[in-house]
């Protein structure tokens, strides 16, 4: 589109020309009286020329210029009278960029002449906005009053639902009654057809409901069977959002880089797309879970095990669980085998960071659809030419975590696995072998500190689509059976008396798998990654805010 020049004037005697193409909305100033500024500025170009990115206006309005006259519940503040001399006003709300990946919505009023002017530029901007066509209209939203603070549908109302009527995205809105309504809803009832996304109030359970009950309903759909660990599972058709309202927010923290519910729902307004990386847990081809960020077996598994029998400590718990379990210092044996990803850009300890747009999670996925393209084809290959070489790995581990993402978190910037990626069809397996307290305290440390987490000689990480973990006492079907025969619901019993009692200095045979803040129920697993399963409306971390001195000029 041409660009559209047109004179506009801002009050406070600045005078601006304002031009629109499709990509940015400009706003140059032609002369100025009084350098007045308040607030900072998109300064994209040089001093006193402004603009904001189409895609990242909200919405847009005619004002009533009047200095008696309210708008968004404030009194405007004028420091003369501009409805005189430019009686016709719209006012621009648009993204600005705060600190640390904060996403704040800003007004800008523009003042002008001619009435008709005024209209127009409402309408164009308006039909410019209609373009968006990734922005969605209808939403379908899940809100868990009793997440986190139990503050869900208070964010919601107050501080979501206005921005989102402001962009005239209208919602159904359901406020869950007890665990798993989202996911049975969602799997059942929900008819997905009229939406154009799904939102979740809440914290890291709830997405988990959301997602289970998404992907559940999709393969349902689309006649594919979940308990087959080997089916390629279909991608959802749903963008799903986080407002984050729960105690940790860790998905939202590495999506978004924040967990901030305004941030959250900007992202969901401009109809940002991240896709994300999904495993499927199996044990004896029956289908276990979905995990997006940890998978961790020994250390988070016991931290997890131990902190769900202390709930009454309540957010403490994870302190006191975390100190017992490492003094306990467990270890476990049994044989890692996994599927090492050749195949792909990156490596765990190359030092790159998933960052918006990125071009390992971009190259790698279209690698791995072109490479299932070409399986589909050849349809005589047999499972072990297109399964590649798997490696096996047997010992005593300390703990044995998959992240496949960073996880990185307020208490752990960094996270288990810094250069982990959101959508690169894989998952970093990290093997934390049997050592000594201090060294494990050293590994530990290092997730804070600058330090490579896997620079010791008993940590080993690799880049996976595939893994299997069989504990040491069940290593084969027949060994399970045998183990359970012969005394080994009384080992499991046996267990959790020493995991209880860690005085008895008896190693427990099992621990237990932490999935994303859930135990499983079974200790050996079979894990595959489904690349980029579901779509977030999130963007991933912006590597440095794009308008640096981002901001809007003083505004009426
Ligand atoms: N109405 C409800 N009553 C009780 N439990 C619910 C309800 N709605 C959802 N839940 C369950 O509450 C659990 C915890 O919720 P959520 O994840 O929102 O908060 P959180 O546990 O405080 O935060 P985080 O998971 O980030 O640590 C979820 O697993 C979800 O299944």
């Amino acid at each position: 589109m041409e660009e559209k020049p047109l004179r506009n004037t801002e009050h406070l005697r600045r005078v601006f020309e304002v031009t629109l193409n499709r990509v940015l909305l400009t706003w140059k100033e032609l002369q100025t009286k009084k350098k007045r500024v308040s607030g900072k500025i998109h300064n994209t170009f040089k001093a006193g020329s402004y603009s904001v990115p189409v895609s990242e206006i909200v919405a847009v309005r005619e004002t009533e210029v009047d200095s008696r006259t309210k708008d968004d519940g404030r009194w405007q503040k004028m420091s003369q009278k501009p409805s005189e001399a430019y009686p016709y006003a719209f006012t621009v709300s648009c993204v600005e960029r705060a600190s640390r990946h904060r996403w704040r919505c800003s007004d800008v009023t523009f003042h002008c002449t001619d009435g008709l002017v005024c209209q127009q530029w409402v309408q164009t901007i308006r039909e410019q906005l209609s373009l968006l066509t990734c922005r969605p209209k209808h939403l379908l939203v899940y809100i868990n009053p009793y997440g986190g603070k139990q503050q869900g549908k208070r964010i919601y109302e107050e501080k979501v639902a206005p921005l989102f009527s402001r962009a005239s995205v209208s919602t159904d809105v359901i406020v869950t009654e007890h665990a798993n309504h989202a996911r049975e809803h969602l799997k059942t009832e929900a008819e997905l057809k009229k939406y154009d996304g799904v939102v979740c109030v809440g914290g890291d359970g709830m997405f988990s409901e959301v997602i289970h009950g998404l992907i559940t309903r999709t393969q349902r759909d689309c006649g594919v069977d979940q308990d087959s660990a080997e089916e390629r599972l279909v991608p959802c058709g749903l963008r799903i959002g986080i407002i984050p309202a729960g105690s940790t927010d860790c998905i939202c923290y590495a999506t978004v880089g924040i967990n901030d519910p305004v941030t959250s729902a900007l992202h969901i307004i401009v109809g940002d797309s991240q896709p994300l990386d999904v495993c499927s847990v199996h044990h004896n081809n029956t289908f276990l879970k979905y995990s997006v960020s940890l998978l961790g077996y020994g250390f988070y598994g016991d931290v997890l095990a131990d902190s769900e029998r202390k709930r009454w400590m309540g957010p403490a718990r994870y302190d006191f669980s975390g100190v017992k379990t490492f003094l306990t210092h467990n270890y476990y044996e049994g044989t890692v085998s996994f599927l090492p990803a050749t195949d792909v850009l990156g490596s765990p300890r190359d030092k790159t960071v998933c960052t918006t747009g990125c071009y390992v999670c971009q190259r790698n996925g279209q690698l791995l659809s072109e490479a299932n393209q070409d399986y589909r084809v050849d349809e005589d290959a047999s499972d072990s030419e297109c399964d590649g070489d798997w490696r096996v790995i047997r010992g005593k581990f300390l703990a044995i975590n998959a992240a496949s993402m960073s996880c990185a978190c307020p208490r752990s910037p960094k996270g288990l696995s810094p250069s982990a990626h959101l959508a690169d069809g894989t998952t970093d397996l990290i093997l934390v072998r049997k050592c000594s307290r201090i060294n494990f305290l050293r590994h530990l440390l290092r997730h804070t500190s600058k330090d490579d987490q896997f620079d010791l000689d008993f940590v080993e990480v690799h880049r996976v689509r595939k893994f299997r973990f069989t504990p040491r006492h069940c290593e084969s079907d027949a060994d399970l059976q045998l183990d359970l025969r012969e005394g080994g619901a009384g080992k499991r019993l046996f267990s959790q008396i020493c995991r209880d009692h860690p005085a008895c200095g008896c190693t427990p045979i099992y621990s237990s798998w932490n999935c994303d803040g859930e135990i499983l129920p079974h200790a050996a697993i079979q894990v595959g990654v489904h690349s980029q399963l579901i779509q977030l409306f999130a963007r991933g971390i912006e590597e440095k805010p794009v308008f640096e001195d981002a901001g809007v000029p003083c505004v009426a």
